[in-house]
């Protein structure tokens, strides 16, 4: 039962990138109540925890520690706790959460049941959403040694890395970054694509604001059947038919592909190119960081934990400008 007419949500870290995202989509959408705190309270506890006592479910779009700190307040509530989405890194190999992924096999019925949700990253979003049914599926060796390659769009670093582009840009037009190779979201894209063998991730950031291409290269004769590129597409096509926001599209030939045209919209677009020649193939996925990739995956959650169908909160196209 709501704790008032219709189920509410509060989202702490409201005036963040992601946090505003969320907002937006749920502020247009009448099914769900939103309820927010005056600016000059955003940070204060006690504010934070009348306000978490009196809504069904918080929306965590904060650093991973004030992540953690916010947590730990709403489960001191007790009978008032209300459940808890976590956008941030905190909680997405925590076995104490369910992670967000609902077009992943059982996700979604354990999404509905969970009182604790971590919404996956962004990169993890396109990555894992490739990988995990070419390894459910046998073709994709759980120890193949797998590298994810991506590009993000600049919002995907939050406030402080908008403020290296905008207003005007400090940054290099294009750079990698995660060198170090211990970006924070390998362990999540290794346990939910079920990969034995770490995976190597390669991010990189470009001079657009928002938008997303995550690619994984692959050498078939390396697979299990010594897969066509036609295969991977078909296990795709089937892993996803009748998904609403996750769509399998042709390679139709092309040699090139951009990252923005899914923006704005809740779109997980999957596509294999390949060269059946060579035995190659190379998997890419086109997300909005911004969407799918974060605020779009907290919204479809926020709909599965509360019961409320939020389809009309999850554009499928580009709004006119
Ligand atoms: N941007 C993206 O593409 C994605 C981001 N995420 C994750 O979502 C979370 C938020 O990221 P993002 O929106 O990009 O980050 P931002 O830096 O844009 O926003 C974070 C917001 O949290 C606020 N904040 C910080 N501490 C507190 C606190 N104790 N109480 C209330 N508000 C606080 C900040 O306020 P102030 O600036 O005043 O400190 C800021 O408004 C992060 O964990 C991020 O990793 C997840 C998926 C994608
Ligand atoms: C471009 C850029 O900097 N991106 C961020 C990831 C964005 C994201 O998904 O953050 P969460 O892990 O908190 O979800 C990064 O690489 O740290």
């Amino acid at each position: 039962m709501p704790k008032g007419p219709i189920p509410s949500v509060f989202i702490d870290g409201e005036a963040g990138t992601t946090g505003l995202q969320i907002r937006e989509r749920l502020e247009r959408f009448p099914g769900i109540a939103l309820r927010s705190i005056a600016d000059a309270d955003r940070k204060n506890p006690d504010a934070k925890r009348a306000l978490m006592a009196e809504v069904d479910l918080v929306v965590l779009c904060l650093p991973d520690a004030a992540a953690k700190d916010s947590a730990a307040m709403a489960a001191g509530l007790g009978a008032q706790a209300p459940k808890l989405i976590d956008a941030s890194t905190a909680h997405r190999v925590d076995p104490d959460w369910v992670y967000g992924f609902a077009e992943l096999p059982g996700h979604a019925a354990a999404i509905a049941a969970a009182a604790r949700v971590s919404n996956p990253g962004c990169y993890p979003t396109g990555g894992i959403a490739l990988l995990r049914p070419l390894v459910d599926a046998g073709i994709l060796p759980k120890d193949y040694p797998v590298t994810v390659n991506a590009v993000s769009g600049y919002t995907g670093g939050g406030k402080a890395m908008i403020a290296e582009f905008e207003p005007a840009r400090t940054a290099a037009p294009f750079f990698l970054y995660g060198l170090t190779l211990e970006h924070k979201h390998v362990a999540e894209m290794q346990r939910y694509s079920g990969l034995a063998r770490r995976p190597l991730f390669v991010p990189s950031v470009g001079d657009f604001a928002q938008g997303m291409l995550v690619s994984v290269p692959l050498h078939l004769d390396l697979l299990n059947g010594s897969p066509k590129p036609a295969d991977l597409e078909a296990c795709l096509r089937s892993a996803y038919a009748g998904s609403g926001w996750v769509r399998v599209e042709a390679a139709d030939g092309k040699a090139r592909l951009a990252p923005e045209d899914v923006n704005g919209t809740n779109w997980l677009e999957l596509r294999v190119f390949g060269n059946a020649d060579r035995g190659q193939a190379v998997l890419v996925a086109k997300l909005d960081n911004l969407g799918k990739g974060a605020s779009g995956a907290a919204v479809q959650n926020i709909g599965l934990m509360l019961g409320v169908d939020v389809a009309g909160a999850l554009p499928l196209a580009q709004a006119a400008e």
